[in-house]
């Protein structure tokens, strides 16, 4: 287990994580997710204790990274692609990991294998694609054989065919009874490998959800209406037992797929309507909706502040009304 409570961290001004507070359980592949400078590599790097917490704690198994003995075997991280020495080649890289972190030689060849790096393993790194570096890093992680791995953005500059192994190396990871952490700032990408999702924007928590229930709130069908006679349908819908929510730009929306029911209703009782048009909210657009809040809310200080709401509501009702 992760465990981070009102976990914060500032670079002079600048609040780069703002008292994040989640956890994240094993056998499970937890998505992190957040826009470009959201402040998911701060907290990556708060968890291995690269950088000092401002505020709030961190820990993994109930223990603090440098209280942990032999770091890798509890948790390893693939942070920066080519964190190493160009000149060694892969097997050696793996080798020094090894020797310095107290885990058998024989792991090398193990983990070599794990990533498909075998046949490139006595080859320098400075040769190495993206791809290839990737690799090399993950099988730098999985060389302790952790219970806990985390990746920041493992998928950046693969081909589809690395971005697919990764994918099922990740849920077979979980499947094993790991924790796996893995940031992204692409929401299609996590859909289709994350269990359970931490969203955050401006180091603030957005959400903190199962994928299944964030798919059941966000791919929701419904239903949009405009009509310059605005309170004489809410009435006609009232009456029918259908409930309309009024959005800030002046439409009405409907939940489910009752447009027709919807037209005929407002034919019945001669109500114009400009618009009525059956929707379906996509994952990455209810993702970049909860997500452009967040940017909004802190990039206009001088707008009146709206009170502080609990996560599930700011981004579970409001994301399509606002
Ligand atoms: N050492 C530092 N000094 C000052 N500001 C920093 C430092 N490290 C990060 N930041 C700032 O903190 C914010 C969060 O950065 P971070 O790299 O954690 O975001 P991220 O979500 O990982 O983004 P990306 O997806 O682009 O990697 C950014 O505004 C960044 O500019």
């Amino acid at each position: 287990m992760i465990e981070l409570e009102g976990l914060t961290k500032r670079y002079g001004e600048k609040v780069a994580v703002n008292n994040l507070t989640f956890s994240v359980r094993p056998g499970i592949v937890t998505g992190f997710l957040g826009p470009n400078g959201a402040g998911k590599s701060t907290t990556m790097r708060m968890v291995l204790g690269l950088d000092r917490p401002t505020a709030g704690d961190v820990r993994i198994d109930g223990k603090h990274y440098d209280q942990l003995k032999d770091p890798l075997t509890y948790i390893g991280a693939l942070l920066e692609a080519k964190a190493w020495h160009g000149g060694r080649s892969a097997y050696n890289h793996l080798l020094c990991l090894a020797q310095s972190n107290g885990i058998p030689s024989s792991r090398v060849r193990e983990v070599l294998d794990t990533v498909g790096l075998t046949a490139v393993a006595k080859k320098k790194t400075k040769g190495f694609s993206m791809g290839m570096g990737q690799r090399l890093g993950i099988a730098g992680a999985l060389l302790g054989d952790p219970r806990i791995l985390m990746f920041d953005e493992p998928v950046n500059g693969l081909d589809p065919e690395g971005i697919h192994w990764i994918r099922n190396l990740m849920k077979s990871l979980a499947a094993q009874g790991r924790t796996v952490f893995v940031s992204s700032h692409l929401m299609s990408e996590m859909a289709l490998t994350a269990d359970h999702l931490v969203v955050i924007g401006q180091g603030r928590l957005l959400a903190d959800t199962s994928m299944p229930d964030f798919i059941a709130r966000n791919s929701r069908a419904y239903v949009r209406i405009r009509t310059p006679q605005r309170e004489r349908l809410l009435d006609v819908l009232h009456e029918a037992g259908i409930t309309a929510v009024q959005t800030g730009n002046g439409t009405l929306e409907v939940d489910g797929g009752k447009s027709e029911q919807i037209g005929e209703l407002a034919a019945r009782h001669q109500v114009v309507l400009h618009e009525l048009s059956p929707q379906q909210a996509s994952l990455e657009e209810a993702f970049m909706q909860l997500t452009a809040e967040s940017v909004e809310y802190h990039a206009h200080t001088d707008a009146p502040q709206p009170p502080p709401q609990p996560p599930q509501r700011q981004w579970g009702e409001d994301w399509r009304r606002s």
